[in-house]
């Protein structure tokens, strides 16, 4: 029998019982449920992921809605529960669901949401960062200057790449990918190279034009290409971002063999899921070229890092906090809370444009913003 588990209790006579597993930022993710009479109960544990047991207890005998986080296992156990419980709906706190069984959520009838456009641009200028600090290693300079080894400048100090007119490589055009290429091509004037199942056309056309207006101002213009294969970016990039979903497709995706037919002083930067790269391999390969560098922001076996991985001075990494802008981390909690609405909502008809739930000041629309296996559950499509 798991332990209950702490919560904190808003509108304690509401009819509908949603649980949040995580306190999320800002408040009005609390008011959009209780206006419309939930009862929203949220784990104050401490512990930091909550583990399948703990929910179960959370879930408990009656309870309408959950929202989760992406450190929690929600399969088979979980959505029985839920259902059992009378629950129709569960929204992730995040765009990837990779830690959702969705075929178990549609078993039992429940819509599963995530939390897609809120933080496009959050991410992808956290991965803007790590491209940047990575090129001119900004922190192996920060940490030497903190240990007092600055005697005086030289011409070889911290020597690193200059972004301009370089190749920046994009796997994973989506929403994020494309959102960092933006920023590389506009902000240092980078040629694009990418590759994805899809043609990014938005994209290609922003760095046509682009090209464009740089050639009219006598400037050397940035140029696109897509693609034919993952390797062809690999061989040609001089900073390399992974932006896809991980699925089995992408599992691995940066291997031992991949790695090795990159530049040898190329950046690798993934804000996508840890298990997109094999980690031990990609340890092996900072530790045989040292001009490699790469800048991480999750990894493998997350919350850990492989061995060696933190010894490395060509890595920086940081703890999976691509997301973590304030409006962004609110936005994802409004969008969440609206997913689990359990009064019936049509589901939005566009998950790329979730901007008309993210005002303050004017109430969201009446719909679920983004409810990823509505096809399967037959849910009606906003008309709005
Ligand atoms: N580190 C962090 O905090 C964050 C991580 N993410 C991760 O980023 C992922 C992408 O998010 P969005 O851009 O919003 O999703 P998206 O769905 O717009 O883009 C994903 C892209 O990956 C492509 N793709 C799928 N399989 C592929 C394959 N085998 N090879 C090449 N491309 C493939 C898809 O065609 C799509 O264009 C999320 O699924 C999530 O895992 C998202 C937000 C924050
Ligand atoms: O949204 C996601 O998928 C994240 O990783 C956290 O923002």
């Amino acid at each position: 029998m798991a332990k209950p588990v702490s919560i904190e209790v808003w509108n304690p006579s509401g009819k509908y019982r949603v649980i949040s597993t995580k306190a999320m930022p800002g408040t009005r993710w609390i008011r959009l449920l209780t206006d419309q009479d939930c009862r929203v109960e949220i784990c104050t544990s401490k512990k930091t992921i909550l583990s399948v047991e703990d929910i179960l207890a959370l879930i408990g005998e009656k309870c309408d809605g959950v929202i989760g986080q992406l450190t929690e296992d929600w399969g088979e156990a979980l959505f029985s529960a839920l259902s059992r419980a009378g629950g129709k709906a569960f929204s992730n706190m995040a765009v990837g669901y990779n830690n959702v069984d969705v075929n178990a959520a549609n078993k039992y009838g429940v819509a599963v949401g995530n939390t897609p456009g809120v933080l496009t641009e959050t991410t992808a200028e956290l991965a803007a960062s790590l491209s940047v600090a990575a090129s001119r290693r900004i922190v192996e300079a920060d940490e030497f200057m903190r240990a007092g080894l600055y005697d005086g400048w030289l011409p070889h100090l911290f020597v690193g790449n200059l972004l301009k007119g370089q190749t920046v490589g994009v796997i994973g055009a989506g929403r994020i990918g494309s959102a960092y290429a933006r920023m590389m091509i506009e902000g240092f004037k980078m040629n694009l190279i990418y590759y994805d199942l899809y043609q990014a056309t938005r994209l290609e056309k922003f760095v046509t034009a682009y090209g464009e207006f740089l050639k009219a101002n006598g400037e050397q213009p940035v140029t696109w290409k897509r693609a034919g294969s993952m390797e062809e970016v690999l061989r040609e990039g001089d900073v390399i971002s992974l932006h896809p979903i991980l699925d089995k497709t992408t599992y691995h995706l940066i291997n031992k063999e991949r790695l090795s037919i990159m530049k040898k002083e190329a950046i690798l930067v993934n804000c996508s899921r840890g298990p997109v790269v094999d980690e031990v391999a990609l340890v092996e390969h900072l530790k045989e070229n040292p001009m490699f560098r790469v800048g991480l922001d999750v990894f493998e076996d997350e919350p850990y890092m492989k061995p060696g991985l933190a010894d490395m001075k060509n890595a920086i990494v940081v703890p999976h906090i691509a997301s973590a802008s304030k409006w962004t981390r609110e936005g994802m909690a409004t969008l969440a809370a609206l997913n689990v609405l359990i009064k019936g909502y049509p589901v939005w008809s566009n998950p790329n444009n979730v901007e008309p739930f993210l005002n303050e000041n004017s109430p969201p629309p009446a719909a679920c913003p983004s409810i990823v296996n509505a096809k399967n559950l037959g849910l009606t499509a906003s008309k709005l």
